[in-house]
């Protein structure tokens, strides 16, 4: 009988058959997902001999909610993830410059969905621009609810932005609205509480998982009250709760001041040699170039809203691109999750059967790992290995690939299934 996940004090607890919602989301939605269920239920069937299945449930959001009951973000649907508590979704489309604002933003704001956790690796035999891409092994905890990213936006040319820029002019004297005349004005809310929340995550899971280090990406040299304190809020957080587990680059640069270099690089080696995480920070432009040039130096890597949608697209394609970069958004306090790509709706390809369905498949197989469903998570790992080393692949991979079959989305994920 289908019954639902519950959370205690933190702790799911996932019964055989779990009611589980899912949104097949707008553009290439309903072609990934009908492509990305077949292979996780057939893991989960292969894995468990048929004594786990998921149950699951469609709930509407987006295009086809809006079609079929006129709104785009019904409340019914958002019960339902706050009932059940885990769901996972397709890509949803966004209009640009005008009209209704980000559901996808909108679902992470509602359900407080703090943390997107976004890993990065590489798979065997998938192909990369860059020349060493197994280096790249790395796990963004973006804060997924504040910064520029919230939506607290004045266009241009209305009373709002005139106040606002009035405001900011006149009761705060800034002269550095260059046209205000013609500004539209954007907010960049950034917390104490929003940074240590998601630092606090990043290091949980650094030290679980037997990660090296973590890097706070900032804008901070710019944005000093917002970027900057987001560092300066990490470090402290860091060294205030994680006490020993830890060494950072605050400590590092203490030591330095008072002792020098040489016994801030040996307490540094010290802290590595005892598996203490590394805690480091980096301003994001030249991260930009480094995760390019450098990558074995980073590991879990946390930072801003704004600076983690790029980040997670920048890296997704020294892996092989968008089409295999998988996503959580996890509030490990309430226990909601909805996992999805990291992707948007590529609507020149919806209904063509032709995408690549791997970063719901994999956003899929990291839903079953969170659940704790790790044999079906490691079959969807090994198939995936198996199917790509033996260069059967859907378009993205194959125009980068010598001697691969090209395979339509449906056919990839036959594949799969075949391979496990
Ligand atoms: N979480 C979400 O739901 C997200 C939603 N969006 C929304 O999606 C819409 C479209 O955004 P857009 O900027 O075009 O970005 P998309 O990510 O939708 O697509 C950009 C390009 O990425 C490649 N791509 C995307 N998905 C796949 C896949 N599964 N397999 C292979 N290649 C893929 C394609 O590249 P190529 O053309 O080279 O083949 C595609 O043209 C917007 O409305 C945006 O707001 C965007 C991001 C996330
Ligand atoms: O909500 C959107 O339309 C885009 C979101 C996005 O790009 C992301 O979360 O990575
Ligand atoms: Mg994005």
């Amino acid at each position: 009988m289908a019954e639902k996940i519950t959370v205690n004090n933190g702790v799911l607890n996932v019964p055989n058959n779990p009611v589980i919602p899912y949104i097949e989301g707008d553009g290439i939605g309903p072609d990934i997902w009908a492509a990305a269920s077949r292979v996780l239920d057939a893991a989960v069937e292969k894995a468990y001999n048929g004594e786990k299945k998921i149950d699951w449930k469609e709930i509407l959001v987006g295009g086809k909610a809006h079609d079929k009951t006129g709104e785009w973000l019904p409340e019914d649907s958002l019960d339902a993830i706050r009932e059940y508590l885990i769901a996972i979704k397709g890509p949803l489309t966004t209009p640009i410059g005008g009209g209704i604002r980000s559901l996808n933003v909108a679902l992470r704001q509602k359900l407080d969905l703090y943390t997107c956790l976004r890993p990065v690796r590489h798979f065997t035999g998938v192909p990369s621009p860059v020349k060493r891409p197994e280096e790249v092994d790395m796990v963004i905890f973006r804060e997924n609810t504040e910064d520029i990213y919230a939506g607290i936006e004045f266009q241009e040319g209305t009373a709002d932005a005139k106040k606002v820029i009035d405001f900011i002019r006149n009761e705060m004297g800034s002269e550095n609205i260059r046209f205000p005349e013609t500004s539209g004005i954007g907010i960049k809310p950034v917390s104490k509480e929003g940074t240590e929340r998601i630092v606090r995550s990043a290091i949980e899971y650094a030290l679980a998982e037997g990660r090296k280090s973590l890097t706070l990406v900032h804008k901070g040299n710019i944005m000093k009250f917002t970027e900057g304190a987001f560092k300066s809020w990490g470090y402290d957080l860091a060294e205030r709760e994680f006490g020993d587990k830890v060494f950072t680059w605050n400590q590092y640069d203490a030591i330095v001041e008072k002792e020098g270099k040489d016994a801030a690089n040996k307490a540094q080696d010290e802290a590595e040699a005892a598996g203490k995480i590394i805690v480091k920070d980096s301003i994001a432009d030249i991260f930009l170039q480094q995760i390019l040039t450098r990558p074995k130096e980073f590991d879990v890597v946390a930072t801003m809203n704004l600076n983690g949608d790029y980040i997670s697209d920048a890296l997704a394609a020294q892996v092989g691109g968008i089409g295999i970069a998988p996503g959580a958004n996890i509030n490990y306090a309430t226990g909601h999750a909805i996992f999805e790509a990291t992707h948007g709706t590529a609507p020149k390809y919806a209904g063509l059967d032709k995408v690549n369905p791997s970063s719901v498949i994999l956003s899929g197989e990291l839903m079953l790992r969170h659940l704790g469903w790790f044999e079906a998570a490691e079959l969807v790992l090994q198939s995936m290995d198996k199917t790509i080393g033996s260069k059967v692949v859907t378009y993205d991979f194959a125009r980068l690939m010598d001697n691969a079959r090209e395979v339509k989305c449906s056919e990839f994920a036959d594949e799969l299934i075949k391979n496990m």
